[in-house]
């Protein structure tokens, strides 16, 4: 094969119009460069909409965004690191602790385990009550270091994961990307800080696993998950002990009970139900050995937010600074659930009188996927400690949810309009 000789191309213009085009299409990229910047996937943040207006990260739009959204409006506030901003239960803490004055800044990756709509929706939200979500990961370490550089936060509430149960078994190196890799790589950040922030993150309720003493105790053994995700999140605990041990961080782990209410998670039984109830298809019931029926202790947003905020509130001080201990910092569990366990025929029976739609429903025994029979909290020792008190059953929490759930889901803009309050 022979190269054609230069002088060819040269040949069909002057050399002066082709050195001109040359130099133009040079400069052309660098003015796009400079000031257009990185694409907005892996470069940009959301400011006042997630949407539309964008700000290059780490620039001075950038900045003032996170500087002014983690300023508290009380005196006294907290400065509080959310992680897991645009999830269902990060949305509902963040709005709560900057309607009561606290400094909020968020982070979220806006994965597409679930829709990623619905997290653009609540992030919108969040931006209408002032609260700045930054699109990244955990596991960016150059992210949180900016994030820290910026803002002494004294708290970080991490509530960023990759939960549910059964979806384990299909990707199951999600688990350990975002519930082992990423907590490690918030605890490596905030342990060399100065001043080390609080923690309080999410555990499960699931850690119980086939614990089979009830009601659940802090004190019971967690050490048989049936799933990979418990099993990530009792590793979570495990790796917030040895934080707390060699770093002096203050740790608060929060055992969730099966969380639900409006702006839930689609991947959860009493949010597909209500969807396929109103579909008309065929919804699957558990049940367990012999023909028992499968439980669990459904607990309701807004409880659950107000342990969260009693956990912050009630936090010690971290003791280390800049990577060294300085004395013995708090470490803490507790179940956040609502002591009454209630059968998953029962949950469908009042989604049919709330929907007034008769649900298709056809009872199969629980697959091995991750599942356990039955989940109940005791839950004295946060009443004790953190002031838990949760007050909402199940017929009046998933009220909430399906006005919610028939509003946001449906078409007529009227409707979507009463969304944009919490
Ligand atoms: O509390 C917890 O620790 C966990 O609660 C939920 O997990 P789970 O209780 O399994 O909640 P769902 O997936 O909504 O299931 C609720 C109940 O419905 C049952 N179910 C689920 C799916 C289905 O098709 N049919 C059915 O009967 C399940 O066995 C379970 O008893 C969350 O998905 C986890 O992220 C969370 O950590």
């Amino acid at each position: 094969m022979v190269d054609k000789p230069m002088s060819n191309h040269r040949s069909r213009f002057p050399f002066s119009i082709n050195k001109l085009i040359f130099w133009s299409l040079i400069s052309l990229a660098v003015i796009l460069f400079f000031f257009v910047g990185s694409p907005p996937s892996t470069a940009t943040t959301t400011t006042s909409s997630s949407h539309s207006r964008r700000s290059l990260r780490g620039g001075p739009q950038w900045q003032t965004s996170v500087i002014r959204s983690s300023t508290p409006s009380n005196p006294k506030g907290l400065r509080v690191l959310v992680t897991g901003a645009a999830g269902f239960v990060g949305s509902h803490v963040s709005v709560a602790l900057k309607r009561r004055g606290d400094g909020v800044v968020g982070v979220d990756n806006f994965n597409r385990y679930y829709d990623p709509s619905l997290k653009r929706s609540r992030a919108d939200l969040l931006t209408r009550e002032g609260v700045f979500v930054v699109e990244g990961d955990i596991n960016d370490s150059s992210l949180l270091k900016s994030l820290f550089k910026l803002v002494k936060f004294t708290h970080v509430m991490h509530l960023a994961a990759q939960a549910g149960v059964r979806y384990a078994m299909k990707n199951p190196s999600s688990y350990i990307h975002s519930n082992i890799a990423g907590f490690v790589n918030l605890l490596e950040t905030c342990k060399s800080v100065n001043p080390q922030p609080a923690i309080v993150w999410a555990s499960s309720s699931s850690v119980y696993g086939l614990n089979s003493k009830v009601p659940f105790s802090e004190k019971d053994r967690t050490d048989q998950p049936a799933s990979l995700y418990a099993a990530t999140k009792k590793a979570g605990e495990e790796i917030a002990h040895t934080y707390n041990h060699i770093y002096g961080l203050s740790m608060t782990g929060l055992r969730f009970f099966t969380v639900y209410g409006p702006w839930g998670r689609p991947d959860m039984a009493y949010f597909f139900f209500t969807r396929d109830i109103l579909k008309g298809k065929q919804i699957q019931i558990f049940e367990g050995a012999e023909h028992r029926s499968v439980a669990r202790d459904f607990t309701y947003i807004d409880d659950i937010v107000k342990g969260c905020l009693g956990a912050l509130d009630t936090a010690e001080k971290s003791t280390g600074s800049g990577g060294k201990k300085s004395g013995p910092a708090q470490l803490r569990i507790f179940n956040l659930g609502n002591t009454a366990p209630v059968p998953v025929g029962k949950l469908v029976s009042i989604l049919e009188k709330l929907l007034k739609v008769h649900a298709k429903k056809k009872v199969v025994a629980m697959p091995r996927n991750g599942d356990v029979p039955f989940t109940h909290a005791d839950i004295s020792l946060a009443k004790k400690e953190i002031g838990y008190k949760p007050g909402t059953d199940l017929e009046k929490g998933l009220n909430k949810f399906v006005t919610w759930y028939l509003a946001y889901y449906s078409n007529e803009s009227g409707k979507k309009d009463r969304l944009s309050s919490w």
